[in-house]
């Protein structure tokens, strides 16, 4: 598209541009005060993601500081666990906690023929967005990819070993699988709803891909992520869509040809002259600073931006971290972070 201006989305439509289009996953979040502020305002975390106006307005603040060249929803993955009716807390210090599901049963708590009612707040969030945002920002919306929004269900909060979805998932695979029909059913209609409102491309998270075994990483990650990538395409051809696979490893060609997303994330320990010689030349590729970087600081983490400009930058790239922003992360270095980005050295 010669005329399309935001440069994100021309990275994403393959373009080599001379300096990368930047946004940081959980570029909103706690360690900017001014979010803090609005959470309290909010009263709970659940509260802020389901009032559009305070949503919003966080969605805005990192692009306020940084001028991000995109804005992610604000919202999070376990919304639809919940919109399905299964019981989601909050709690200071410890996370998600949910009534978990362990077996086919627990299947029976779910109903999908409501998500809209619980989710129409975060379409208003997107579409109050879609005409909040500068006119050079593209907007992203999300999900979590349907194995990682599983492991939560079942596990009821997070976990080390991922032991309990493993047993539900080896030991019943045909159980299992209606869990995770379910999810791409409830995702293909909040991603296609959000498409609606105005959101202009989508990430699928996949957090915990990498404890799956070869076979589970086919059958629970790639073939989810196929039908909804086919399910969106189906509607609108032309969306693209990001899907990143944290902790694929040697699947990244697999996801990346099998999966039809145009674009992958990368998290932090993939090697970055593999993926220039051979991910890359399939499509634009995402990442993949450290996210401790941001932390540190200093001449390390300028270093890092350097090696990875130089190593992604002769091909279609958009710079991100690894993974998302902790809330010990320093403002003032992702400001450094951005601005060395922008300048190129
Ligand atoms: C696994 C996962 C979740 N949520 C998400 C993932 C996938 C990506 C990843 O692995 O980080 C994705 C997510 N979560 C959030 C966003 C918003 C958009 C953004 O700025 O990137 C996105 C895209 C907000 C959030 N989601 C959460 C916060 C912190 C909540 C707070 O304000 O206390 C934010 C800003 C809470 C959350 N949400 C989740 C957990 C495990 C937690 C608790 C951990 C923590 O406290 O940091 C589930």
């Amino acid at each position: 598209m010669p005329n399309q201006k935001k440069l994100f989305l021309r990275a994403l439509a393959g373009e080599t541009l001379p300096t990368p289009p930047i946004w940081l996953m959980r570029q909103a979040g706690r360690y900017l005060p001014e979010y803090r502020a609005t959470r309290a305002e909010a009263g709970s975390f659940l509260d802020l993601c389901y009032n559009p106006d305070l949503a919003c307005e966080v969605t805005l603040q990192p692009l306020r500081r940084y001028d991000f060249d995109a804005a992610i929803l604000f919202s999070d993955i376990l919304v639809i666990p919940q919109a399905l009716g299964q019981h989601l807390a909050f709690k200071q210090g410890e996370g998600p906690q949910l009534d978990p599901i362990r077996d086919e049963a627990g299947l029976s708590r779910l109903n999908i023929d409501k998500i809209h009612d619980v989710l129409a707040p975060v379409y208003e969030t997107v579409s109050k967005l879609s005409s909040a945002i500068p006119d050079h920002t593209a907007l992203i919306g999300f999900a979590g990819a349907p194995w990682t929004v599983a492991t939560y269900m079942v596990e009821g909060k997070g976990s080390k070993d991922f032991a309990n979805i493993r047993r539900f998932a080896y030991g019943d695979p045909a159980g299992f699988s209606k869990l995770i029909d379910i999810l791409v059913e409830a995702t293909t209609q909040y991603l296609l709803a959000q498409i609606k409102a105005g959101a202009e491309t989508i990430q699928l998270f996949e957090t915990w891909g990498g404890v799956l075994s070869e076979n589970g990483f086919h059958r629970w990650v790639i073939e989810p992520t196929r039908k909804i990538v086919a399910n969106i395409k189906a509607v609108h051809p032309d969306m693209p869509i990001i899907g990143f696979p944290r902790g694929a490893g040697l699947h990244l060609m697999d996801f990346k040809n099998l999966t039809g997303v145009d674009a992958v994330g990368l998290d932090s320990g993939v090697p970055l002259k593999w993926v220039a010689e051979n991910l890359q030349k399939l499509g634009p590729v995402q990442g993949n600073l450290d996210p401790m970087y941001l932390i540190t600081g200093g001449d390390e983490m300028l270093a890092e931006a350097r090696r990875i400009l130089d190593m992604l930058g002769k091909g279609p790239f958009i710079f991100n971290l690894g993974h998302g922003i902790t809330p010990e992360t320093s403002p003032e270095n992702v400001g450094k972070l951005v601005e060395f980005i922008r300048r190129g050295e």
